[in-house]
């Protein structure tokens, strides 16, 4: 039977395309039981990407996952066709295809996917790149309509896409995306980010008074982006501001285009900060809107760290915890080795793109602190309170007399003596649940703080059986003692 691999979005491992659970981190795999679409053809491209089901579709196009048989890499496959279109949309398809490609070729960062081929057939131009195991941020903010997102994770959120846009923008000339919006951004079950669909970027031309295809997406695309000016790195600041803001408050700016309302809890010094500075990137007049992408990380970072003091963190731990999860993720996904005949640029393609990254890797703003982890002193607690916890129903056995003599006088003192026993195990759940939550926030290690928490549920467990045959022990032979 033919072989073929599903890469688990949250450790990378290889799986076997019939595994629901990756055996190496136990993770779902995600499209394990993703029913096949009959709809897609099966079609083998250029004697090497066998087209599996189809998984997205764009205005000219449809994308594919395939399988790279001679890697056997699952990949994504872009395919435009022309066939049917009006002259006009045929102009339009082969620019948009011809920009992404001319684009994405010069492009290496951790969160776009890696363009690894381009050809094309009688029928339809197509594009190899990496496959994304996941939604898009629209498609996920459908699911999750009610705040969908935490404030530190709007600001990790923001943190990284002004990475990618930084780098966009830096390249020369600069590259403005120009399209920024929920449904051009991917999110992997893990929380990885990427940037997707470049076919409306554009190369910044100084001097040029407007753009020659002004358009976007109504309630992201900024103000210039409608004809009146040329866009710069300005018009993505716009619409990363209307991006964030849509993830503070839920509101869909497409519903009412350039009119942002002040962010719900300004009593928070840190969403105050945010607001502030939302309304400076969706500002109508792009000179009042932030400089540069630099800026607004720089405003993002600082008010994380205000965020963090407030919640009682040291700012010293505080690191973007998706960003650290994407750095993973860009190593884990294997890169095609074997160069076939017609594309020998494609190994040299993907060393330079392997060496590059691991440049990014390094210099990144996300790289793993060099600071000492921060103290859990939750998981401490937590496993402290479970370990006395574990003595307490042994303690109830051996005191039981001593424990009926109290009940004979007095019920609330002998509820209140039950009430302390249990004590430890409870307490060793709360430390513990805190303990986890400190972790997931600071990225370190939460496993005392779940041993902890799985001790401390335990022997709540064995203690409530254990009162609850005492007690039960004592009505039926005693009943005396309770006044019944
Ligand atoms: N690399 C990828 N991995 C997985 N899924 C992808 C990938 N690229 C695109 N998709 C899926 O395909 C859909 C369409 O892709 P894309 O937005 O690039 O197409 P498009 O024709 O350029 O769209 P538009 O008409 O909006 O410009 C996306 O919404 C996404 O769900």
């Amino acid at each position: 039977m033919e072989q073929l691999d599903i890469y688990c979005s949250h450790c990378g491992a290889s799986n076997h395309k019939e595994e629901v659970h990756c055996f190496a981190c136990g993770h779902t795999l995600a499209d394990a039981d993703a029913p096949a679409d009959t709809t897609a053809p099966e079609i083998l491209l250029q004697q090497r990407y066998r087209l599996l089901n189809k998984i997205g579709e764009g205005g000219f196009s449809i994308v594919y996952r395939a399988e790279d048989i001679q890697t056997r890499q699952v990949v994504a496959v872009k395919a435009v066709s022309l066939r049917g279109l009006s002259a006009q949309e045929k102009i339009e398809a082969t620019d948009a295809f011809n920009r992404e490609v001319t684009i994405l070729t010069k492009l290496t960062h951790r969160n776009l996917p890696r363009l690894y081929r381009h050809f094309s057939d009688a029928e339809c131009w197509y594009m190899v790149m990496d496959y994304i195991e996941g939604e898009t941020l629209e498609k996920y903010l459908e699911r999750h309509q009610q705040m969908p997102f935490r404030l530190e994770e709007v600001l990790d959120i923001g943190t990284i896409l002004c990475d990618v846009l930084d780098y966009l923008h830096s390249n020369q000339p600069p590259i403005i995306f120009r399209d920024l919006k929920p449904a051009n951004i991917m999110v992997t079950s893990a929380g990885y980010i990427y940037v997707i669909d470049f076919g409306i970027a554009r190369q910044f031309k100084q001097g040029k008074p407007k753009d020659t295809i002004p358009f976007g997406s109504p309630g992201y695309a900024a103000p210039e982006q409608y004809g009146k000016a040329q866009t710069t790195p300005r018009s993505d600041i716009y619409s990363l501001g209307a991006i964030l803001h849509q993830l503070m408050t839920g509101s869909d700016p497409s519903q009412s285009p350039f009119a942002f309302a002040p962010l719900p809890n300004l009593h928070q010094q840190a969403v105050a900060k945010l607001d502030t500075l939302l309304q400076r990137m969706v500002a109508l007049d792009s000179q009042r809107r932030p400089d540069s992408m630099v800026e607004v990380q720089e405003s993002l970072q600082e008010i994380s760290r205000l965020h963090y003091h407030q919640q009682g963190l040291s700012s010293q731990y505080y690191r973007p915890t998706l960003s650290r999860t994407f750095q993973t993720a860009a190593y884990a996904q294997p890169l095609p080795s074997t160069p076939t005949p017609n594309n020998a640029g494609v190994a040299t393609f993907v060393q330079q793109q392997q060496q590059q990254q691991q440049t990014f890797y390094a210099a990144s703003p996300f790289a793993q602190s060099t600071t000492p982890p921060p103290s859990n002193r939750y998981q401490l607690y937590s496993i402290l309170c479970s370990l006395i916890g574990i003595f307490m129903p042994p303690f109830l056995c051996l005191a039981s007399t001593q424990i009926l003599f109290i009940l004979q006088r007095h019920i609330p003192i002998t509820l209140f003596i039950y009430a302390l026993l249990l004590a430890p195990s409870v307490l060793g759940i709360v430390f513990g649940h805190k303990g986890r939550d400190f972790a997931r926030r600071t990225g370190t290690s939460a496993d005392t703080a779940t041993v902890g928490l799985t001790l401390g549920y335990l022997f709540t467990a064995i203690y409530l059986v254990f009162a609850l045959c005492f007690f039960s022990t004592t009505i039926l032979f005693m009943p005396h003692i309770l006044g019944f």
